[in-house]
């Protein structure tokens, strides 16, 4: 399953959550800052000027009568529209009072002031977009009919007329123009907030109880996050500048109190006698909306807490820097002469050595998730990977197209595809192989399916944009591939949304969808695990034809070994992150050298024949260790009922004796020669038997007494 990182559900809120790997879970309201803050705010150096500025004008401007030499009304006869001296810093006004003083003492005022429109603003238009996302079609269309009209009204008359009946009283002003602006803010947040409203995890929630504001609070608004805060950064801004016009034209604090307007209306009337008197305020008022604005930029890239699977600049950098270094390993390994292999036949996909690790903060000494995965899939075959959830399975197969979630990175070896090595290409490369020459399709289909458009529309234009075809042609394309994928309707079912259609309806779909581009190579991700019995058996037949008439090849991600057996030419077995036997399908089912692929089909019904079908099937006891655990010697030794001393060693990839395979296991001839059986009974955890150590070079059977742990279990 592709792992994707959702808005935590109802109830995972909880302090203590973990990915898969251990990792803490950080909620998303509280991932959207961290993410803010510290990749995007601190990332921007406009933004961190912009920061630094504010900060400054902020903690200067509090603490003003402290530090400041003159008081904002303090007049000097002698220094009369004077430009920057000793005494007056920023020069002085008509009256000879002291600039610095009075831009000081009118900033918090200001910032004060334009932060009530931003809370009122900004406020009350989540707010409303909010209870409108949530409260049905009723609430949203009285909602919006209002905010329409605030929006029709002339705002500069109404505030000129608060003015005109309550005096200038800036607060209140401002929080009235705060009031206009939420109409502005309501349109832009409410579009948002019904995506966020109708995603799954926000019908999970409401299955387990979480009322409308419980949702909207901890599902919705951390998803709006990035858009609040862009949002506020640019109230602020404007306020500050509607501000500075209304003191210009008169409307700013009463007389003596200083404002940013008043004193740019003052400098304008000496803009010929005492030019200079315009250049600081002017500066000031100009910095601080700059400031404003850069901080609103960097927060409106920061990546939405809703999507948090997609990467960030950061994760982007990091990929490129990781694929960098492969890169520059395979170079130096091509001049030594180390390469290993060559870029394999058209067609072949060959799998070398492949690692992928998470990317700890960019410093690339992340635990490992998948190590040393080698494999071959020839052209018009299908390579089944195979294991128990968190194997590394899909990370292996989201390597192949360039896809691993944000943090991970392919670590080492090759992925040779026509010549190149995927493992080592820049992303935007990547670009021109995705869905051309390798498509992707995943265990939910609806994930490949965009709810606001009809699938007609989605066909067409991805064979557009993939084959460079003129609307009607895409069409017509597009119902060939549906009528490919098995739809008879085709022409009904262009015209549908994806709501509805029902599951192995959008699986098909997304096959068609996969198809578009022609490509060479189908990374299948359980493509068939969220459908029923049926629909499966339907699915897995049509890739069969597909791979038939096309000769297109297939990766089919899987933890069924029924499908396997259906499907796959060749199979790789997967524990822990590497692979443990690999092979063709047939001899690998038929005489399983690896215990954990013998465990496996023990444990699957479907391997067991009804007439001898034990009365209770096999389990495998204990779980995939995590990948930070790994042992150094064989993964699967704390698990194995044949486990021994020679199991603490690390284990290599060997020549198995059936067929033409590959088995990671120093006893494998031993269990091949006994034909042990796995049993059904639970084996405690961690139980080792002494056996001598082999060579890795040839494995040997293990001597009689190092025998298998079966006898002493009977
Ligand atoms: N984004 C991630 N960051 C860190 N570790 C991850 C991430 N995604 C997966 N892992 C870890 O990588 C390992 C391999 O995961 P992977 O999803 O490839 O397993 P899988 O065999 O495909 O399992 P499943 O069938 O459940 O998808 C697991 O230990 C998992 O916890």
């Amino acid at each position: 399953m592709i792992p994707t990182v959702a808005p935590a559900p109802a109830d995972a809120d909880q302090a203590g959550s973990t990915t898969a790997a251990g990792a803490p879970v950080p909620r998303p309201g509280r991932a959207a800052l961290t993410r803010l803050s510290r990749h995007r705010l601190l990332g921007s150096p406009g933004a961190v000027a912009g920061l630094v500025w504010l900060a400054a004008l902020v903690i200067a401007s509090l603490t003003a009568p402290l530090w400041l030499p003159f008081k904002t009304e303090d007049q000097d006869f002698t220094a009369v529209l004077s430009g920057p001296t000793a005494a007056h810093w920023l020069g002085t006004d008509e009256l000879g009072r002291d600039i610095l003083s009075r831009i000081f003492a009118a900033a918090a005022g200001t910032l004060g002031t334009s932060m009530i429109t931003v809370i009122v603003g900004v406020g009350l238009g989540t707010i409303l977009a909010m209870l409108a996302a949530g409260a049905g079609e009723r609430t949203e269309t009285a909602i919006s009919r209002v905010t329409e009209v605030m929006m029709s009204l002339p705002g500069t008359v109404i505030i000129l007329a608060v003015i005109g009946a309550v005096g200038t009283n800036i607060p209140l002003v401002m929080a009235i123009l705060g009031i206009l602006m939420s109409a502005g803010i309501y349109r832009v947040i409410l579009g948002q907030a019904k995506s966020l409203q109708s995603q799954l995890y926000v019908d999970a929630a409401k299955v387990d109880g979480l009322g409308p504001l419980g949702i909207s609070v901890r599902h919705v608004l951390p998803g709006l996050a990035n858009t609040v805060v862009v949002q506020a950064a640019l109230i602020f801004a404007v306020g500050m500048l509607i501000q500075a016009g209304l003191a210009f034209i008169g409307f700013g604090p009463p007389i003596p109190q200083p404002s940013w307007g008043g004193m740019i209306q003052g400098a304008s009337q000496h803009v010929y006698d005492a030019p200079w008197m315009m250049v600081p305020t002017g500066a000031v008022l100009a910095l601080t909306v700059l400031s404003a604005n850069a901080i609103g930029n960097a927060l409106g890239k920061a990546p939405n807490a809703a999507a948090p699977h997609l990467p960030s600049a950061a994760d982007r950098r990091q990929r490129a820097k990781a694929v960098a270094a492969i890169a520059a390993a395979a170079r130096d390994a091509e001049e030594t002469g180390d390469a290993g292999t060559d870029a394999g036949a058209k067609g072949t996909l060959s799998v070398r050595n492949l690692s992928v690790g998470v990317d700890n903060a960019g410093t690339g000494t992340g635990v490992q998730l998948v190590t040393g995965v080698s494999f071959d899939v020839e052209p018009g075959t299908v390579l089944g990977l195979v294991g128990e959830s968190g194997c590394g399975k899909t990370m292996t197969a989201l390597s192949l197209l360039g896809l691993l979630p944000s943090g991970v990175s392919a670590t080492g070896g090759q992925i040779l595809w026509n010549g190149r090595n995927l493992a080592a290409t820049p992303d935007k490369d990547m670009q021109s192989v995705r869905g051309r020459e390798i498509a992707l399709i995943s265990q939910e289909p609806m994930r490949a399916l965009d709810p606001m458009f009809t699938v007609g529309y989605q066909l067409t234009a991805t064979i557009r944009r993939l084959r460079g075809m003129g609307r009607s042609e895409a069409r017509a394309e597009a119902h060939s591939l549906l009528e490919k994928v098995g739809i008879v309707d085709a022409g009904r079912i262009l015209k549908t949304y994806p709501h509805q259609i029902s599951g192995g309806m959008a699986q098909r779909v997304a096959v068609a969808l996969a198809l578009s581009g022609r490509p060479k190579l189908l990374v299948a991700d359980e493509p068939t695990t969220a459908l029923d019995v049926t629909v499966q058996a339907e699915i897995l037949s049509l890739l069969r034809a597909l791979v038939k008439d096309t000769g297109m090849s297939v990766v089919m991600v899987t933890h069924d070994l029924g499908v396997v057996a259906d499907i796959c030419d060749q199979v790789a077995v997967m524990y822990a992150g590497h692979v443990v036997e690999n092979g063709r399908t047939a001899a690998i089912l038929d005489n399983p050298r690896h215990p954990y692929t013998l465990a496996l089909l023990a444990a699957d019904p479907h391997a067991n024949h009804a007439d001898s079908m034990p009365e209770r099937l096999a389990t495998i006891s204990g779980q995939v260790p995590q990948p930070k655990d790994w042992p150094a010697g064989c993964r699967f030794a704390a698990r194995c009922q044949f486990a021994g001393s020679a199991c603490l060693e690390p284990v290599p990839l060997l020549p198995s004796s059936a067929g033409d395979g590959l088995v990671r296991c120093v006893k494998a001839d031993q269990l091949a020669i006994e034909g042990m059986d796995w049993l059904a009974t639970d084996v405690p955890a961690g139980r080792l038997l002494p056996v001598s150590p082999v060579s890795s070079a040839t494995p040997e059977p293990a001597p009689e007494q190092d025998s298998i742990v079966e006898k002493d279990l009977a």
